[in-house]
């Protein structure tokens, strides 16, 4: 029979299917993810996490990341997170800092001795193109017209992959599963978009929520954190350090303005190792 062994990994419940192409090479078509990334059909992810050998000499890994729904992405901060940890205990390196490549550009995870990962996500974007994200002008926030009639106020951040985040006043009873999928699906959003819904809690903490493009509801979103606390310091409401409460647990996040990155600390768990059949 043939295999391919798996690592399950997940990051604040954001949960992955980790794979090694560097030992060998992989090849991965978007019937497959779908199949695999179903709990009842296959393994089960939010997010599929492929390890490969960097294009650059001076890198270390390219990251590269599928949605369960096959779709290949830019970013995944939980994701970032697993990946350092899988290299590192998986013998791929012995390096506790790593530059990794992405779809947009370069992340530097790097292992803490206390078992937290911290990576560099990168500098946020906000220019409407980048997202891409349909606008006249550039804006803190903007107006969005939902298909229900409503009117929510975003701000758009791209950490890599986009982001619209809305302040509420009460996660828990936020309109995520009925206002998510319109966000994620507006037609301002040509490639659709990540919707957060942030609550403050005071300067130094927040509350968030997160359906992902192509995922839906996560217990938690490492890029959304980022983009969620990167609007809500850009609007004045947080300080530089903030630490962030998803369903899934905590996470830090630290930004230190305009043309600076933004740093993420948090765990990782492997859940267990594992052998597909692909026959
Ligand atoms: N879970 C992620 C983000 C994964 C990608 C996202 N669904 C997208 O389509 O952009 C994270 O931890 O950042």
């Amino acid at each position: 029979m043939k295999t391919l062994p798996f690592t399950k990994m997940h990051g604040l419940g954001n949960n992955f299917m980790v794979l090694d192409g560097v030992r060998q090479p992989i090849q991965l078509n978007p019937e497959q993810l779908r199949l695999w990334g179903d709990w009842r059909l296959g393994v089960g992810f939010d997010q599929l996490l492929l390890v490969e050998p960097a294009d650059h000499p001076d890198n270390d890994f390219k990251y590269r990341i599928f949605n369960c729904d096959g779709s290949e992405v830019e970013q995944c901060g939980n994701g970032a997170r697993c990946f350092a940890r899988y290299v590192y205990d998986h013998g791929l390196t012995e390096k506790r800092a790593l530059r990794v490549e992405t779809a947009r550009g370069l992340i530097r995870p790097q292992l803490e001795a206390d078992g937290m990962v911290t990576v560099d996500m990168g500098v946020p974007v906000f220019a409407p193109a980048n997202l891409p994200f349909v606008a006249d002008a550039e804006s803190l926030t903007y107006p969005l017209a939902l298909a229900d009639g409503q009117t929510v106020q975003v701000s758009i951040v791209s950490m890599g992959n986009p982001h619209a985040v809305q302040r509420v006043d009460d996660v828990d009873t936020a309109p995520v599963s009925v206002q998510g999928p319109q966000i994620e699906q507006h037609p301002r959003f040509p490639q659709k978009v990540n919707a957060g819904f942030l609550q403050v809690v005071d300067r130094q903490h927040i509350r968030l929520r997160v359906y992902e493009r192509a995922a839906g509801e996560t217990l938690a979103c490492g890029t959304g954190a980022c983009a969620a606390v990167v609007a809500g310091i850009r609007q004045g409401w947080l300080d530089a350090a903030v630490t962030v409460q998803t369903r899934g647990g905590e996470l830090r996040i630290r930004w230190e303005g305009p043309g600076q990155p933004v740093w993420m600390t948090g765990p990782t768990v492997t859940v267990f190792e594992g052998q597909l059949s692909l026959d």
